[in-house]
C-alpha cells in the first residue's frame, strides 16, 4: 500500500489571468523529505500556502493523509470545504515562514505554548514541558523568557521551527526559511533543519534557494517551472545529471551566481 500523505491531483491555481499552478500532480510520501526548487514565480511558495489553507485552489483536489483539504464529502459529493473543515485539516501541518511570523508581544515560551494550549487543549504545564524540550532541541533552552525583538534572526527562526513542531504536525513545511537572514546566520538554521530531517521520521516539504542544503537533506528534489514539475529525482540525479535543458539552465544560473 502506498503511504501518500500529500497529494495534488490536477491542481490549478489562478490569480486573475495568471495561472500559477497548471494542472499540477504532486505527491509526498509519509516520512519523505522533499525539496522544491525553481525560478522565481514558478509556484513553489503557492504549493505551501495552499497546504496551509492560506490560498484556495481554482481546480483539482488536494488531499492530506487521504482526506480532501479544500473539499469535503457531502451526500457522496465533493463540495467546497467549510471553515470548520479547513481548521481541522490545518492543524495537521506546520509551517516555517520566511519572515518568522512570531507573535511580537509574547515571550519565546508563550509563542510556543500558545497553539498547543489554545488549539490542541493541552494543559499549560504540558505545553510548557513540550516547549522546553523543543527549545533545547533548537539550542535555545536559555532564551525562553526573551521576546522576539531581543533575538537574532537566526534565533527567531529557530523559535519558529520549535513553534511549528509544538503542534506535532504530520507534515512540516518550510518556505525559504533562511532567505531573510544575514548570511552568517543561515548555517545555524539549516543545521537545525538538517538535524530534524536526520533524527526524526517527520515528513518535510521545503522550498529553498540553498542548493547545497537541498542536496544534503532531501530524499527527492522537484524542479518547478511555470506551475508544474518539470523534472524530479534524487538529489544525485537532479544535480549531477539533469535530463531537461530547462533544469540545466536553472542550475547553471544559480550555481554560478
Ligand atoms: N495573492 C496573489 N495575488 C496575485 N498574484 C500572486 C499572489 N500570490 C502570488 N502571486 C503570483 O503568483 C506567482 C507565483 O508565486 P509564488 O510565490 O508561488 O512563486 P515562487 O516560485 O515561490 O517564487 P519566489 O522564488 O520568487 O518566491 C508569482 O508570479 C506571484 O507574483
Amino acid at each position: 500500500m502506498s503511504d501518500t500523505i500529500i497529494k495534488f491531483d490536477q491542481v490549478v491555481k489562478r490569480f486573475g489571468a495568471l495561472t500559477v499552478l497548471d494542472h499540477l500532480d504532486f505527491n509526498v510520501q509519509r516520512g519523505e523529505k522533499v525539496t522544491i526548487i525553481g525560478p522565481s514565480g514558478s509556484g513553489k511558495s503557492t504549493v505551501l500556502r495552499i497546504l496551509m489553507t492560506l490560498e484556495s485552489i481554482s481546480e483539482g483536489v488536494v488531499s492530506v493523509d487521504g482526506e480532501p483539504l479544500w473539499h469535503e464529502q457531502k451526500d457522496g459529493k465533493l463540495v467546497k470545504a467549510s471553515e470548520a473543515h479547513l481548521r481541522k485539516m490545518r492543524v495537521q501541518l506546520g509551517m516555517v515562514f520566511q519572515q518568522f511570523n512570531l507573535f511580537p508581544h509574547m515571550s519565546v515560551l508563550r509563542n510556543i505554548t500558545e497553539g498547543p494550549v489554545k488549539v490542541l487543549g493541552l494543559s499549560k504545564q504540558d505545553a510548557r514541558e513540550r516547549a522546553e524540550e523543543l527549545l533545547e532541541m533548537v539550542g535555545l533552552a536559555n532564551q525562553a523568557q526573551k521576546y522576539p525583538h531581543q533575538l537574532s534572526g537566526g534565533q527567531q527562526q529557530r523559535v519558529g521551527i520549535a513553534r511549528a513542531l509544538a503542534m506535532r504536525p504530520k507534515v512540516m513545511l518550510f518556505d525559504e526559511p533562511t532567505s531573510a537572514l544575514d548570511p552568517e546566520l543561515v548555517g545555524e538554521v539549516l543545521n537545525v533543519i538538517a538535524a530534524l530531517a536526520e533524527e526524526h521520521d517527520l515528513t518535510m516539504l521545503l522550498v529553498t534557494h540553498e542548493m547545497r542544503f537541498a542536496r544534503e537533506v532531501s530524499d527527492r528534489v522537484c524542479f518547478f517551472d511555470k506551475g508544474k514539475i518539470k523534472e524530479q529525482g534524487t538529489p544525485e540525479e537532479l544535480f549531477t545529471d539533469p535530463k531537461e535543458e530547462r533544469t540545466r539552465e536553472f542550475l547553471k544560473a544559480v550555481l554560478d551566481g
